[in-house]
């Protein structure tokens, strides 16, 4: 049977996300992303192209790495300003019916309880169509405007991620039983108490004793995305996530990731073909090939030198605004160099920085496909196969251009192929993806804090969590 490939919008509240430059192309109107019509209308074009959603990324903090200052990042407009992401749910929910709508928030920057109730109240007025990109933040310029030195340590960040989560289950899943909302008029009762329960968390880095202060919303969990890359990166993926992000230019890394991703999944006790994988992706595509050429080569005018080492300083940690841009980066001492930019100079070619700015200055660093919707279609197609992914996380050159031109040429090749989907499944966002239940499956870690009450018992006597006012929760007050 043909694979069926799933389209994601890579987008983010801001102007040029990952094409540096770009919004001073005449037709990009990524500078609208101040007005709520910009997203209706863009929501409304991806739904018409039967896109599982809009992943909307965000950052908190700038990018201060190159030259040592946020000098250019602000000059260019690379990814600051930035506006917060999560207000964009509901708008865009109001436009469309269906397309899912993925927000990205930080595990570092805001206590678990007040994001619980954010969140469930965005799937409550979504009707279920929303999910979390769970990150936990690279940008140390963001810690330092909350009042802390630095971030964590990476892997520390990871440990307090899936505490962080714990809480977040144990409020979404465990605190309001199923039934616990009666709106009993007659016996003026509109909640059974003895259904709502207290968490009684104290954890390593967070204590949350009480209620979920919202009820059960669509969704429980809202769905979730994640795009862990590194040892530990993967291994909290393939234990929370529902849906996987990832980068990558070769389609040996990519396969080798993704087997690597699914077999973590199946080790945790999960159904490996329950995790979709989204690869980061640009594509250009027009009436020919010679078109989309033309069009490839007008974007890449527009594209900024020093926006693009903006992001690829901050994304690695090296300044790239020590070099020249003859420089070769196989020459750069390799200890200062990550992985990201390490699989870039095992390339055979001996890449420059001004390679570099060039390469990341449309569609950061993911692929860029350029083409007729043939010639497009083909390679998707081939990349889904031979690496075993789900789909594409879609990012722009030119916005809305890039995703119009997709959604008009692209999307009906791979339909008549019969490799891309004609409607929407009914339902709420992780209905529509996986078929199943509005809920996470039974299989998942959440699962085991359905029953908050025996969750709080084992841990009583395990001795790990004393717990807050666990006897009495549920019960009417004494007095
Ligand atoms: C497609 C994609 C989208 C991402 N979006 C964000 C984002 O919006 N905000 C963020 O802080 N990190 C984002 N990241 C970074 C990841 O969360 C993660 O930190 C990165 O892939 C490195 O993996 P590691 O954390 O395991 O080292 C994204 C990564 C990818 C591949």
């Amino acid at each position: 049977m043909t694979r069926q490939i799933h389209f994601n919008a890579f987008e983010m509240n801001c102007v040029g996300h990952q094409s540096p430059g770009l919004w001073a192309h005449p037709r990009d109107r990524s500078w609208q992303y101040k007005d709520v019509e910009y997203w209706t209308g863009l929501a409304a074009t991806l739904e018409r192209g039967i896109f599982d959603g809009i992943f909307i990324a965000d950052v908190v903090g700038y990018y201060d790495v190159y030259k040592g200052s946020a000098y250019h990042a602000i000059e260019q407009a690379a990814q600051i300003p930035v506006n917060d992401p999560l207000q964009l749910a509901v708008p865009i929910s109001m436009a469309t019916e269906h397309l899912g709508i993925g927000i990205t928030a930080s595990t570092t920057f805001e206590h678990p309880y007040t994001f619980a109730r954010r969140l469930s109240t965005a799937d409550h007025l979504t009707k279920g169509r929303v999910g979390w990109n769970i990150v936990t933040s690279y940008l140390n310029s963001g810690a330092r405007n909350v009042g802390d030195d630095a971030l964590r340590r990476h892997d520390d960040r990871y440990d307090v991620a899936q505490e962080y989560l714990e809480v977040l289950y144990k409020l979404f899943e465990g605190s309001w039983e199923e039934g616990a909302v009666v709106r009993d008029r007659a016996n003026r009762v509109f909640a059974i108490p003895e259904k709502v329960h207290e968490i009684g968390h104290r954890g390593k880095y967070f204590e949350v004793p009480g209620y979920h202060m919202c009820e059960p919303s669509p969704q429980r969990t809202p769905l979730l995305y994640q795009a862990g890359a590194s040892g530990a990166g993967k291994a909290f993926a393939a234990r929370n996530a529902e849906c996987v992000f990832v980068g990558s230019l070769s389609k040996s890394v990519l396969k080798a990731y993704a087997s690597d991703i699914r077999r973590r999944a199946a080790e945790s006790g999960r159904d490996p073909r329950k995790l979709l994988i989204y690869s980061l992706v640009t594509v250009i595509v027009d009436e020919t090939d010679a078109k989309a050429q033309a069009r490839f080569d007008e974007y890449r005018r527009y594209a900024s030198y020093d926006g693009s080492l903006v992001f690829m300083s901050g994304w690695s940690g090296v300044d790239f605004g020590q070099f020249s841009p003859t420089d070769v980066i196989r020459d750069i001492p390799p200890n200062a160099l990550t992985s990201m930019i390490e699989n870039l100079v095992s390339d055979s070619r001996s890449w420059t920085v001004n390679d570099l700015a060039t390469w990341g200055g449309v569609g950061g660093v993911g692929q860029v496909f350029v083409g007729s919707p043939t010639t497009v279609a083909d390679q998707l197609q081939q990349w889904v196969e031979e690496t075993d992914i789900d789909g594409f996380n879609l990012a722009y050159a030119v916005t809305p251009e890039t995703f119009e031109s997709i959604v008009d040429l692209l999307v009906p090749e791979l339909q008549r192929r019969g490799a891309y989907p004609k409607a929407y499944r009914a339902g709420t966002l992780r209905e529509k993806l996986f078929g199943e239940g509005p809920y996470l499956p039974a299989d998942h870690p959440a699962a085991s804090f359905r029953d908050i009450e025996a969750v709080k018992k084992a841990e009583r006597q395990r001795g790990e969590s004393p717990g807050f006012a666990l006897d009495t929760a549920g019960q009417a007050p004494a007095a």
